[in-house]
């Protein structure tokens, strides 16, 4: 996994005082670094347009159009006059080599959006929301310099940000590239180095991007087993039966040796799932919340009460009867609007979805800290996974995952895990991966995924 810091700028002092760099030379491995990036990967591409602001994002663009411009068509488009020391002395250094200043955009092959990095503090006026506009209308390749334009340091967009292919940040990752909205304005995300080697120039972080290694799969190793050798995990099945089932399947698929459903009515299930009426004796995790609808509250109760590992989801975040066992070391795997419903019902914040998903990382952070045993997975385009301090970003996820089911599938693979023995934080991190990696292995097109498919795409990884 990669660290991910809310700011960078004290990272940036460090390289100063501890390691006595300069700012010109941060810079100039900035500049230096998409220029070698355009080098390897856009070589045949001919002309490109370097979009500046007056900050040092935008000088961060002005030493780029030195570097190249030996080799490109290089136009140079300050859209402010250079205010910033570095944005005045990277000026300087183009204009005694004579480069192309050009007063008015057009479609290159390549765009450099260097407009705003970390300094924008107020929303965009008419005159960058057209120019963001435009260029995001045209169809050549564009690169974000640090962060695309538009979006803030909380990851917010207030009107329009550059829709880039890919975004070269600087010295580490910043959590404001991974908020739900940002993820349509991106691309392929690159961090480069500022002089120093990125595990320098990185500090303690609580804040991780989840890698593909991350995913700990439960492979067998165990020659002399049996099924009991891998958990017997229970599905409570509500009104709404199919979630119960799907979230059974997914399970099963998933490793768990035996999995039932449990309802007091007959259901026609698979063969190889189980149905009890109670809870069975020798179970080893529960799933429940999922399609539940109406039901006996004291029965619940006692079913929650069970110390036994547990994965909550869906109706359940609704109901007063979840704050009872926020103390337990349980998985919750809310949706957004879920989410803003448990916020209410632990008197946290009562806030709309629109507010949440403007601070996603806050609002998680507040309930870890209010109830640390508990793992939160707030669902989203950019998944957050979050025990206590410490938060995880899955951002494997697409679009093709926006169906009724996928999210039972995702309770029934983080069952499937706990009734395994994984760690509740385990579970979550290694389901969601799965779930998501599975979903990006789905080969038809995006529009068509069932969740029987997403259960064998994650039987393949
Ligand atoms: N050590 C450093 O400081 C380094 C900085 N670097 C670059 O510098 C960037 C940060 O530079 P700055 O702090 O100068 O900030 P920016 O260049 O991101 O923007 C700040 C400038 O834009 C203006 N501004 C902010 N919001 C605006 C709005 N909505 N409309 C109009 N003007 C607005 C500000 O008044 C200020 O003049 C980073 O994102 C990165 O690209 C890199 O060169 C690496 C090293
Ligand atoms: N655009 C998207 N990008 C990434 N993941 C998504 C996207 N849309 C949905 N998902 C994922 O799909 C799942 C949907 O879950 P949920 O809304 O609970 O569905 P249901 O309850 O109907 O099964 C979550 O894991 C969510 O993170
Ligand atoms: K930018």
């Amino acid at each position: 996994m990669q660290k991910i810091f809310d700011e960078v700028t004290s990272l940036d002092k460090r390289c100063y005082e501890e390691f006595f760099l300069t700012e010109d030379i941060l810079m100039e491995h900035a500049s230096n670094s998409i220029a070698l990036y355009i080098n390897q990967n856009l070589f045949d591409k001919k002309s490109i347009l370097i979009v500046c602001g007056s900050g040092n994002n935008g000088a961060d663009g002005i030493a780029l159009a030195r570097l190249l411009s030996s080799k490109f068509e290089v136009n140079l488009y300050l859209a402010n006059e250079p205010k910033s020391y570095m944005a005045q002395q990277q000026f300087k250094r183009v204009k005694a080599l004579n480069i192309k200043i050009i007063d008015e955009i057009f479609e290159a092959d390549i765009i450099v959006d260097c407009l705003f990095g970390t300094g924008l503090n107020k929303p965009l006026d008419e005159k960058f929301i057209n120019l963001i506009n435009t260029l995001n209308s045209y169809n050549s390749f564009k690169i974000a310099c640090d962060i695309p334009s538009g979006i803030n340091s909380l990851g917010q967009v207030n009107t329009i940000a550059f829709e880039s292919d890919i975004t070269i940040t600087m010295g580490a990752l910043k959590t404001s590239l991974f908020s739900d909205v940002s993820k349509d304005y991106v691309g392929e995300i690159i961090v480069v180095n500022l002089g120093v080697q990125r595990d320098i120039y990185e500090i303690e972080a609580n804040k991780f991007l989840l890698d593909e290694s991350d995913m700990k799969l439960p492979f067998r190793n165990k020659k002399n087993s049996h099924k009991g050798s891998y958990g017997h995990l229970n599905v409570v099945a509500g009104c709404k039966k199919g979630a119960g089932i799907i979230a059974a399947k997914a399970a099963f698929g998933f490793g768990t040796g035996l999995v039932s459903v449990v309802c007091h009515e007959n259901l026609d299930l698979p063969y190889h799932i189980m149905q009890t009426h109670f809870i069975s004796e020798n179970c080893s995790a529960i799933a429940i919340g999922m399609g539940l609808g109406k039901y006996e509250t004291d029965e619940i109760r006692k079913i929650l009460n069970k110390p036994i590992p547990k994965i909550i989801d869906a109706d359940l975040f609704h109901d007063k009867l979840i704050c009872e066992v926020l103390d337990q070391e349980i998985v919750l795997t809310p949706h957004p609007k879920e989410f803003i419903s448990l916020l209410k019902l632990c008197e946290i914040a009562d806030v709309s979805i629109e507010e949440l998903q403007n601070n996603r990382f806050l609002y998680v952070e507040k309930f870890c800290k209010k109830y640390p045993n508990v793992v939160v997975v707030l669902k989203g385009a950019n998944v957050i996974i979050a025990q206590n301090e410490k938060q995880y970003v899955n951002s494997f996820g697409s679009a093709v995952l926006s169906k009724g089911g996928s999210g039972d599938v995702l309770s029934g693979l983080i069952g499937s895990l706990l009734a395994q023995g994984y760690k509740p934080l385990e579970s979550a991190i290694t389901a969601s991966l799965a779930h998501t990696l599975g979903a990006k292995n789905y080969k038809k097109n995006n529009y068509s995924l069932i969740p029987s498919d997403l259960v064998e795409e994650i039987r393949k990884l």
